[in-house]
C-alpha cells in the first residue's frame, strides 16, 4: 500500500501541493486528471523523492520512504520523453536495471528476451535509441522501468507526445502489463479517456488539491472533471455521423 498523508509544497509565495493525501493499495493504477500547472509533477516528483517536501509523509508498506533516497525508494518516474542512454542498444537498455543489480547473465537474458516479446520489439534489440520511434522508445523505457518490479510508477503523461494510434497501443500494453506484473502506479494525464481506461481509482488535480473519489460513476459524475462535458461531445459528433436527413 502506498500511503501519501498531508504532502505540502509551497514555491515562495506559490502552494503548488495543498495537503495532498491518498492511500493506493498494491496492484492497483490511481488515474490522476487535472489541467497543465495544477501540480501533477511535482506530486510524482515528490513521491520519487527527487525534492524534498515541506510537510507530509510518504509510506510504502507501513515504511516511511522520508529518509530513503530516490534510488533506493524503487519507485520509476517516467516522463513524455523517454531518457535512454544513447550508446546502449534497446536490450542492453532494457537489461540496465538487472545489471546494475548485479543478476547473473543467463537470467538477464531470459528476462530480457520475455519483455522483448511483451513489447514487440524483439526485431528492435540491437538498434540504438536514434534508429527508434517515439513510441519505439517509449516501450523500451516502460520495459527498462518494470523488468525489476519496482514498488511504484510513477507516469507523467507518458504517451503525450504520440499520435492516436501509438496512444492507443501504449494504453493497451500497459494496461496489459500492469495486470501481469501486478503494477501499482500513479498515472497522471490530462486526457479524460486516457483516466478512465487505465485508472482502478481516480483523481482530480487543481491548484494542489488532490480530489479523489469513491467510484468512477463519482469521478464522471463530478461536473469539475470534465468528464461528462467530453463524453456528451463525443456522443454529439457521433449523431451528427449517424444522423440520415
Ligand atoms: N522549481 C520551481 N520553482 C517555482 N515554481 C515551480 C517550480 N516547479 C513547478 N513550479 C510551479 O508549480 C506549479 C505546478 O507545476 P507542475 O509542473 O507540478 O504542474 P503540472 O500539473 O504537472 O503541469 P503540466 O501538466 O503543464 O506538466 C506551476 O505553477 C509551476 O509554475
Amino acid at each position: 500500500m502506498l500511503s501519501i498523508q498531508n504532502l505540502h509544497k509551497a514555491y515562495s509565495s506559490q502552494t503548488v501541493l495543498d495537503q495532498v493525501s491518498l492511500e493506493l493499495p498494491q496492484g492497483q493504477v490511481l488515474a490522476v486528471l487535472g489541467r497543465s500547472g495544477c501540480g501533477k509533477t511535482t506530486l510524482l516528483k515528490a513521491v520519487a523523492g527527487l525534492f524534498p517536501t515541506d510537510a507530509g509523509s510518504i509510506n510504502w508498506a507501513g515504511k516511511s520512504m522520508g529518509a530513503v533516497p530516490p534510488r533506493e525508494r524503487e519507485m520509476v518516474y517516467l516522463f513524455q520523453e523517454p531518457l535512454l542512454f544513447p550508446h546502449l542498444t534497446v536490450f542492453e537498455n532494457i537489461a540496465y536495471g538487472l545489471r546494475v543489480r548485479k543478476e547473473a547473465d543467463a537470467e538477464v537474458q531470459q528476462k530480457v528476451q520475455q519483455m522483448l516479446q511483451e513489447l514487440e520489439l524483439q526485431e528492435h534489440a540491437q538498434k540504438k535509441s536514434s534508429q527508434l520511434s517515439g513510441g519505439q522508445r517509449q516501450r523500451v523505457a516502460f520495459g527498462r522501468a518494470i523488468i525489476f518490479l519496482p514498488r511504484v510508477l510513477l507516469l507523467d503523461e507518458p504517451f503525450a507526445s504520440l499520435d492516436a494510434h501509438t496512444r492507443a497501443n501504449m494504453q493497451t500494453l500497459f494496461l496489459r502489463l500492469a495486470r501481469k506484473y501486478g503494477i501499482t502506479a500513479l498515472f497522471v494525464t490530462h486526457d479524460v479517456k486516457e483516466a478512465l481506461l487505465v485508472g482502478d481509482q481516480f483523481a482530480y488535480m487543481a491548484a494542489g488539491k488532490l480530489q479523489l473519489y469513491t467510484s468512477r460513476e463519482a469521478f464522471i459524475e463530478d461536473p469539475q472533471t470534465g468528464v461528462r462535458d467530453e463524453l456528451a461531445f463525443w456522443n454529439t459528433i457521433d449523431q451528427k455521423i449517424t444522423y440520415q436527413p
